[in-house]
């Protein structure tokens, strides 16, 4: 790695709005640099999407690092290409890739145009001041227009057009000028051998054998097996057991350089001790830490538990498994009197819980309930501010005005883009969520098919739901979306409990707001209709906010029939059977509870509608 100074050193990423071509345009890059072998079969298979969960959804989560060694006018050049995901849930992964790299590719789909992730990692990658290279991708497809979506480039970042290459990652049409411009555009790190070792530590994994694996890049100085090093955030020591670069696999070497990125493996037991943003340095040695990162925040909470309470300890197992891989999920034990011993999952989006989800599923073979999402709301007591993550935890509605002062709930800055056909139905779609404060502009006006960007502050909680199926259906796909963290603001919301036979279910308690009280109370109602059997006796499903009961159905009692067996006519005998078990009935009302089965949760609470 000596042969490597920071001169012939480029570290980038690629970022782009999701779809758009980051994974096979990575693939192309590591094909032409001679890092993996070009595919016989012609195959599409994109390497960095490693998990299984990517490559059947077609999306990144995790961020993927490869070096790549290119010859360019009889210089060698390390290549560090830091692959980023490109849903809005992952943002902060995207945020952390880019504080290790200098330059970005921003990566436009030709027949797309701009879209609402473009903007916001372009103005990510922009505010820690690395050099963007603007690249238009799919130029091969027949409705590619890449003049027109060079102006929207231009237009919308201020780039300018010159500067835009145009490519197709799928056939590899232009992605040689790529590599040349990463090495003649990006600048090279700034990092020096004789100064103290400093290396920041932006992404790790787990491996079953040796433990915690963390991908740096080294600020200073020299990395090297066996040295001891200690973390700026934990203080903890280590000896530094194996390092290397990944190539795409891992490679091990003898020594990280000034400049480089690569992987080590320290004896480093727990993932949490892994503090993404870290700093580390030599034992002995004093260094200024670099800025870190804010911790993941989770916006999503869901309770999960299995469907047979005795496989708890294995499930819990699993999600302790899965966490150390997604170090993004926080995890708290939590029981119901419906569901039994089960977890309280925080998740960045419901996304990232879907994907969670399935991961749970196809690693570890658990077959899971997971309750309704909620996201955290804010309670002012009169004396304490606590933020609650689970609807059980939610002040009474008589409490309200008392004991507490205000509720708040979480709110985002959403913004869609859609061509002008659609606007109507997105701001009706958004009026129908709650959003305040909605404005518009158009991005490209004058052209025949312009586009309008909608802003607007939304509740969380809307967007958890719903939203985004809708904001695809009613705009053919075509709308675009992202948001971010906009605080919390005041709002008049209740906590809806549904009852059985007049007994809350609590795994199923919702937080509501009081404009959507009863089209929510009676869905939820109707849905539980056709999903409990039918017992012996009559039940009452409700809704209720506090004490008022919003909506009803009743579930007919199983009537079995106690005079079958009786012939010819004994009127009287038959009477008597009727009545006793009209007794047996009433009896039965009094005192039983509703056995709601593992399977009827599983069917409401799943999206299987
Ligand atoms: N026609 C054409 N299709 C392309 C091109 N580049 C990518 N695609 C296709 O576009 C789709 C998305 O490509 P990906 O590389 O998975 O996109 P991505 O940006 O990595 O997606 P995420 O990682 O999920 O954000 C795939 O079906 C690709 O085959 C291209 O240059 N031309």
């Amino acid at each position: 790695m000596e042969a490597f100074p920071c001169d012939v050193i480029r570290n980038f990423s690629i970022i782009a709005h999701i779809d758009h071509g980051k994974s096979t345009l990575a693939d192309r890059l590591l094909e032409l640099t001679g890092t993996i072998q070009k595919k016989l079969s012609g195959k599409n298979e994109q390497v960095l999407d490693k998990l299984k969960v990517e490559r059947e959804r077609g999306i990144t989560v995790k961020a993927q690092t490869a070096s790549m060694i290119h010859k360019f006018e009889d210089r060698k050049f390390l290549l560090n290409l830091i692959d980023t995901p490109g849903h809005v849930d992952f943002a902060w992964e995207v945020s952390r890739s880019l504080a290790a790299c200098q330059g970005a590719l921003l990566l436009v789909d030709a027949s797309q145009g701009v879209q609402a992730q473009s903007i916001s990692v372009f103005h990510n990658a922009r505010e820690r001041g690395i050099k963007i290279i603007p690249v238009l991708n799919k130029i091969d497809l027949p409705a590619a227009q890449p003049d027109r979506i060079a102006a929207q480039i231009q237009a919308t970042f201020g780039l300018d057009p010159s500067e835009i290459l145009q490519i197709s990652a799928k056939t590899g049409k232009g992605v040689e000028a790529v590599l040349e411009a990463i090495i003649q555009r990006v600048p090279p790190p700034v990092a020096r051998a004789d100064s103290p070792l400093k290396a920041f530590l932006f992404d790790s994994m787990y491996d079953k054998y040796r433990g915690v694996i963390s991908l740096v890049s080294v600020q200073g100085g020299v990395l090297r097996k066996g040295d001891k090093i200690a973390s700026c955030y934990t203080r903890k020591k280590y000896e530094i057991t194996e390092l290397g670069i990944l190539h795409p696999e891992e490679v091990p070497t003898t020594s990280l350089n000034p400049g480089q990125v690569g992987y080590i493996a320290c004896n480093m037991k727990q993932s949490s001790e892994a503090h993404i943003g870290d700093t580390l340095h030599r034992v002995g040695e004093v260094v200024e830490p670099m800025a870190g990162f804010q911790p993941a925040k989770a916006m999503v909470f869901a309770g999960v538990y299995p469907i047979e309470n005795s496989e708890f300890p294995k499930l819990e197992e699993s999600i302790n498994r899965l966490t150390l891989t997604d170090r993004s999920v926080t995890v708290q034990r939590e029981s119901s009197t419906a569901l039994g011993q089960g977890c309280r999952l925080g998740f960045l989006g419901t996304l990232h819980m879907d994907v969670f989800r399935q991961r749970l599923e196809d690693e570890h073979d658990a077959n899971v309930i997971i309750t309704a999402p909620t996201v955290p709301y804010k309670i002012i007591y009169k004396d304490k501010e606590v933020i609650i993550s689970n609807p059980t935890d939610f002040p009474d509605v008589g409490d309200l005005g008392i004991r507490v002062r205000e509720i708040q709930e979480p709110v985002v800055k959403a913004s869609i883009i859609v061509p002008e056909e659609y606007f109507g139905d997105m701001m009706e779609l958004c009026y129908s969520h709650r959003a305040e404060e909605v404005e518009h502009r158009y991005l490209d006006s004058g052209t025949s098919s312009a586009r309008i960007m909608l802003n607007c502050i939304i509740p969380l909680s809307e967007i958890v739901t719903d939203f985004f199926d809708q904001l695809k259906s009613r705009s053919s796909g075509f709308a675009s979306f992202d948001y971010e963290d906009a605080g919390y603001r005041k709002s008049d919301l209740a906590k809806m409990t549904f009852l059985l036979n007049g007994k809350p279910v609590d795994a199923l308690a919702l937080i509501v707001h009081r404009s959507a009280q009863e089209t929510v109370g009676r869905q939820w109602v109707k849905k539980l209709h056709k999903v409990i059997p039918r017992q012996l006796f009559e039940v009452p499903i409700q809704a209720a906010v506090g004490k008022k009961v919003i909506a009803r159905e009743t579930l007919k009692a199983m009537r079995a029939d106690v005079t079958a067996g009786l012939y010819g006519g004994h009127y009287e005998r038959k009477m008597k059977h009727l009545e006793n078990q009209k007794e047996g009935k009433r009896r039965m009302k009094k005192m039983g509870t509703v056995e709601l089965p593992q399977e009827a949760f599983f069917e409401i609470l799943s999206n299987k509608k």
